[in-house]
């Protein structure tokens, strides 16, 4: 018997089904000494602290509250949000003047760049609610530049904070420098052909800024120089490539620049010439970069649990967990996803399971999200399915949790796999036509650029490989069924032909229940738990760890 098989199959069962339990007298033995080391209650749910009372009787109002003893945070899972990065402050027109100076030389300062704005994801955000109601965040302009050659101050930057497992997409941009590249493209390559006038420009309001009391009559006869190339920041380089697409799901240890401050327009002193060292104008600062975004966060729990409405899967987080997600005897108590922590080491003694990550740190705690109840066509986005399907998209393991009193749970398991596996096709589908739209520009054949182009589609030559949103398929993570609700009467039978089931699909004598080809069934589980008495949970710590570790 394996280590998990027997972990499985004897702390729990006892309890529920004395029938399936088969485990040996060693391992009864070792169980108990572990019992005595580390009472359930430290075990599963190391955040309570009254330890001495038992599992049982100190949680049972915790584990069946009443219908209004919870707690609800403000949640968001989605937002819209225009991004805009700070516009430049505008140069200064202004002279020396001093004691027998009478018309002193230019000494307009610069106008200062505006702010940066930035995006990290860190530890501690859970939704986006705070930026979903915000919509538009603008960071600082920059201030104008002032006399004796002070430069204006730089804007402030904005720091935009969102949860980890974020997904960045760029929906819109408008990038004022980009179309005034273009227009000083477009009045060089007329100046190069036109009969020379050479270094002189009209009076354009929009770009320069005058003395002030400057009379219009004034202003026709006044030279302007040629106007200055526009200018990026040097920081635009750190910008992501357009269009931005980031998968923030790491916790991030510095900020990421999304959208770098204008440049700040020139003052004075610039245009001074040869013939004019008091020129009156100055340049004024360029509009800041903007950036409309779609925000979408897909939770990033190491455990996902799928289940239908009422199945029991908040009160098994809450079993789990030191969680406060609502129960209710109806469908749809859980509107929005909740994210519990379990503890595995809390630091009081050895922890009862050791684990490492990847990075080979260790172990202290998981997180288990558990979204709102999933019906027949939740795909199709029916009852409450699509929007919160994606949060089990990025779930390392699954815990199918069916209830043992309410119909076939083979039938509850086909069901969810279904519902799961019809998601992951329309997933596929949709990071298909994303990647599509990404790399093929489309030209209508009347419009080809040049004759000896063909009709097939212009793929874009950026070099650059597309960012993927890096993903494992659903049906190929590891999972397993908790069978919840054993304490009820008449449940046995359904639990062993669950069972049963399961071995079935392990040993490959009946299809993964996602009709998947390359779906995870090395050792699909059931665990009979009831999670109203905190009875069977204890080993789902152990086996998620196990499963984390495939
Ligand atoms: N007897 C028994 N009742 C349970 C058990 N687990 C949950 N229940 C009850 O089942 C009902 C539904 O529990 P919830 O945890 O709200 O179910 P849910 O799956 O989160 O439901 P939705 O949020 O609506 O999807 C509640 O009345 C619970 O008290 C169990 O192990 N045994
Ligand atoms: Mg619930």
């Amino acid at each position: 018997m394996s280590p998990r098989t027997c972990c499985l199959s004897g702390t729990l069962t006892p309890f529920l089904y004395p029938a399936f339990y088969q485990s040996s007298l060693a391992s009864a033995a070792r169980r108990c000494c572990l019992a005595r080391r580390f009472p359930l209650q430290s075990r599963c749910n190391s955040t309570t602290t009254e330890s001495s009372k038992s599992y049982v009787n100190t949680d049972s109002s915790r584990l069946d509250p009443t219908a209004d003893d919870y707690s609800l945070t403000p949640f968001a899972d989605r937002c819209i949000l225009t991004v805009e990065a700070g516009g430049g402050g505008h140069g200064c027109v202004s002279f020396l003047r001093e004691k027998y100076i009478e018309e002193g030389p230019a000494n307009g300062g610069d106008g200062g760049s505006g702010g940066n704005v930035y995006i990290q994801a860190v530890r501690g955000e859970t939704s986006l609610h705070k930026l979903a109601r915000r919509r538009l965040i603008k960071a600082g302009r920059g201030r104008n530049g002032q006399g004796k050659v002070k430069g204006g101050e730089r804007g402030a930057d904005i720091l935009i904070t969102v949860p980890i497992g974020t997904i960045v997409r760029e929906i819109q941009r408008v990038d004022p420098i980009a179309a005034l590249e273009e227009e000083h493209r477009k009045t060089e390559m007329n100046g190069e052909e036109g009969p020379g006038e050479e270094g002189k420009a009209s009076y354009n309001k929009t770009r320069w800024l005058v003395y002030p009391g400057t009379i219009p009559s004034e202003l026709n006869r006044m030279t302007f120089p040629k106007l200055p190339p526009p200018r990026r920041s040097h920081l635009a380089a750190l910008e992501p490539q357009a269009p931005m697409w980031l998968d923030l799901d790491k916790h991030m240890e510095t900020p990421l620049l999304i959208a770098a401050g204008a440049m700040g327009g020139l003052g004075n002193p610039h245009f001074m010439t040869p013939y004019n060292s008091r020129p009156k104008m100055a340049t004024r600062g360029d509009e800041g970069l903007k950036i409309s975004v779609q925000l979408e966060l897909k939770i990033l729990a190491d455990l996902g649990l799928v289940g239908l409405p009422n199945a029991g899967k908040s009160t098994l987080l809450r079993a789990l967990s030191n969680s406060r997600a609502r129960v209710g005897n109806w469908a749809f108590t859980t509107l929005q996803p909740n994210v519990g922590t379990v503890v595995l080491d809390n630091h009081k003694g050895r922890p009862l399971v050791t684990s490492r990550r990847r990075n080979g740190e260790l172990r202290e705690n998981f997180t288990v999200a558990d979204v709102p109840g999933l019906i027949e066509d939740a795909h199709l986005d029916k009852g409450l399915g699509l929007g919160f399907l994606r949060h089990i998209e990025r779930a390392a393991v699954l815990a199918f949790v069916v209830d043992l009193s309410a119909g076939d749970a083979v039938d509850a398991v086909k069901l969810l796999w279904r519902e799961v596996s019809e998601y992951e096709t329309m997933r596929g589908k949709e990071l298909n036509a994303e990647t599509e739209r990404r790399t093929v520009t489309y030209q209508p054949a009347n419009m080809k650029a040049s004759p000896d182009l063909d009709d097939s589609p212009i793929l874009d030559p950026s070099p650059e490989p597309l960012p993927f949103l890096s993903s494992t398929p659903i049906s190929s993570k590891p999972w397993f069924v908790v069978a919840t609700k054993a304490d009820l009467p008449d449940t046995q039978a359904n639990y062993k032909a669950l069972e049963q089931y399961l071995d079935a699909v392990k040993a490959g004598a009946q299809p993964h229940p996602s009709k998947r080809k390359h779906a995870w069934k090395r050792n699909p589980q059931a665990v009979p738990v009831s999670a109203i008495k905190a009875e069977g949970v204890e080993v789902i710590p152990q086996l998620v760890m196990d499963l984390l570790e495939e």
